[in-house]
């Protein structure tokens, strides 16, 4: 639980000479649940993209488990607002993508869906399904390879409140069970109080603030609210 998983060092990133990060640290330790926080075009989604090893970074350096990380971060997935699931395929080929199909295979899927409750669906099409349903099978595609940390960029920004609230509950119940590493991107900030165990302030192309959340879980909107009106201060406080 205390050894660092992920080490991020003056991480920074350019697009076309333009910063969209600049000289990030960061560590997180296994097992770690948090949240980035901050106004739209801080810098958020940019560094999870790099974590992921999606795009380049122009210099710094990300380490997984003391490992440096160059291309595509196998140990990771993205989940995104869009679900991305490709309509021409059934939502257990959604999941299995690229896996050779086996009894296992099937067996670790039907696991899976009765775990997001869409036991009955491996067979449905991406376009029989609603909106949080969708967005359970990209969470079961995202766990299906057991990724060590799971990278979350705003996943349920496209959902209702009721449907928003049961999913925030459903990846809490899997962080607890799998004992993975979680990195929550929201405009939410008390979704991230609910959440996470630090939250941190992505401001003006960096890491601006840390707060850690000493709340037990579960925890409740009424245990949340002065944690995120300090970190929504925090974030509009013009200096
Ligand atoms: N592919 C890209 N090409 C050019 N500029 C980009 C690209 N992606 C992001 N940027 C710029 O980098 C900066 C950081 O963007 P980023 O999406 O990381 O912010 P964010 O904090 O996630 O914002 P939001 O909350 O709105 O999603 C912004 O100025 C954005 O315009």
């Amino acid at each position: 639980m205390a050894d660092t998983i992920l080490s991020i060092e003056n991480l920074s990133k350019k697009y076309q000479g333009k910063v969209a990060l600049n000289s990030t640290n960061l560590k997180i330790k296994n097992g770690e649940f948090v949240a980035l926080v901050g106004q739209s075009g801080g810098g958020k989604s940019t560094l999870l993209r790099l974590i992921a090893g999606l795009e380049p970074m122009t210099s710094g350096t990300i380490s997984q488990n003391n490992q440096l990380i160059h291309g595509i971060n196998s140990n990771t997935r993205v989940m995104f607002q869009d679900d991305r699931l490709l309509p021409w395929k059934t939502v257990r080929e959604n999941i299995t993508f690229k896996k050779p199909k086996n009894s296992e295979t099937a067996e670790v899927v039907n696991q899976l869906l009765e775990r997001v409750e869409l036991q009955g669906f491996a067979d449905a099409y991406p376009a029989s399904l609603s909106g949080g349903q969708r967005q359970r099978v990209a969470l079961a595609r995202a766990l299906f390879v057991n990724p060590e940390i799971l990278l979350l960029d705003e996943p349920l920004g496209a959902l209702d409140a009721l449907t928003r609230s049961k999913m925030q509950k459903l990846i809490l119940d899997l962080w607890q069970e799998r004992k993975m590493t979680v990195i929550l991107v929201t405009h939410d900030v008390h979704e991230a109080t609910k959440m996470a165990n630090r939250i941190y302030v992505v401001k003006n192309n960096k890491i601006e603030a840390t707060f850690e959340n000493p709340l037990a879980y579960p925890r409740t909107d009424a245990t949340c609210t002065n944690l995120s009106t300090t970190i929504l201060n925090k974030i509009i406080d013009q200096d």
